[in-house]
């Protein structure tokens, strides 16, 4: 289970290298909040870890979500990450597929990650459950759980541990990595060792609890020893 961690600055990410991957955002912009190109390759110039890009929660834009996309690519990020903010599942569909066009038309050694939201029913966008055979189905390849809403309600709030096994086990079967993300907290670790997805996103649990606070090394050192 490798551990993500979510710098929105370089500052921050300097203080994030303990993780196995940094995860450039913006949170002032959402969840899956996008950050400048470059501060994407200042961060990559840092590492030789591999560094993710959220692009943003997205509507039905496919052609903007693809431009997003290829520039996160393009800036260097080797993760390439968005959220699913509607509902149709053709849109979806069409989103997924347009991003991972995006990216892997100059770069196909590139990671594409599709994210749905586990509070999907409070702000009534697509189910994570149903997004599994679309990341699939357009070539895609981690399907990712996050919070919309950073309320202090976390992924367990949501979604149980069985509900999760059962999501990242349909995506081993399809070939599809699983990451999960919201609001984590140290003591979820056993859980989600047993879930075991591959990945698993964190902000709030390395900053001490308030996301909107500044990333701790020491939190993100503690952490990776707990993963490990
Ligand atoms: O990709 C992971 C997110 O940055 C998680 O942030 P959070 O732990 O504050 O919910």
């Amino acid at each position: 289970m490798d551990l993500l961690v979510s710098p929105s600055s370089v500052e921050e990410a300097k203080l994030s290298l303990a993780a196995d991957i940094i995860d450039v955002k913006k949170p002032s912009e959402g969840s899956l909040g996008a950050n400048f190109p470059w501060v994407i390759s200042a961060i990559k110039d840092l590492t030789n870890k591999p560094v993710s890009a959220a692009i943003g929660d997205y509507e039905y834009r496919p052609g903007g979500a693809a431009q997003g996309a290829f520039g996160a690519a393009s800036a260097g990020a080797d993760y390439i990450k968005i959220g699913l903010m509607l509902k149709d599942e053709s849109e979806a569909f069409e989103m997924i597929e347009s991003v991972n066009k995006a990216v892997k038309w100059k770069y196909p050694e590139k990671t594409v990650v599709i994210a749905a939201y586990a509070d999907f029913e409070r702000i009534d966008t697509i189910s994570p459950m149903d997004i599994t055979k679309l990341v699939a189905k357009a070539g895609a390849d981690v399907a990712m759980i996050d919070t919309a809403v950073k309320d202090g309600k976390r992924l367990f709030d949501f979604l149980d541990e069985k509900t999760l096994t059962e999501f990242t086990e349909a995506n081993r079967k399809l070939g599809l990595k699983t990451a999960l993300a919201g609001s984590l907290k140290f003591e979820d670790l056993d859980v989600l060792k047993r879930i075991n997805p591959e990945i698993i996103g964190v902000r709030g649990m390395v900053c001490g609890g308030d996301r909107s606070a500044v990333i701790r090394e020491e939190l993100v050192q503690k952490a990776i020893a707990m993963v490990r």
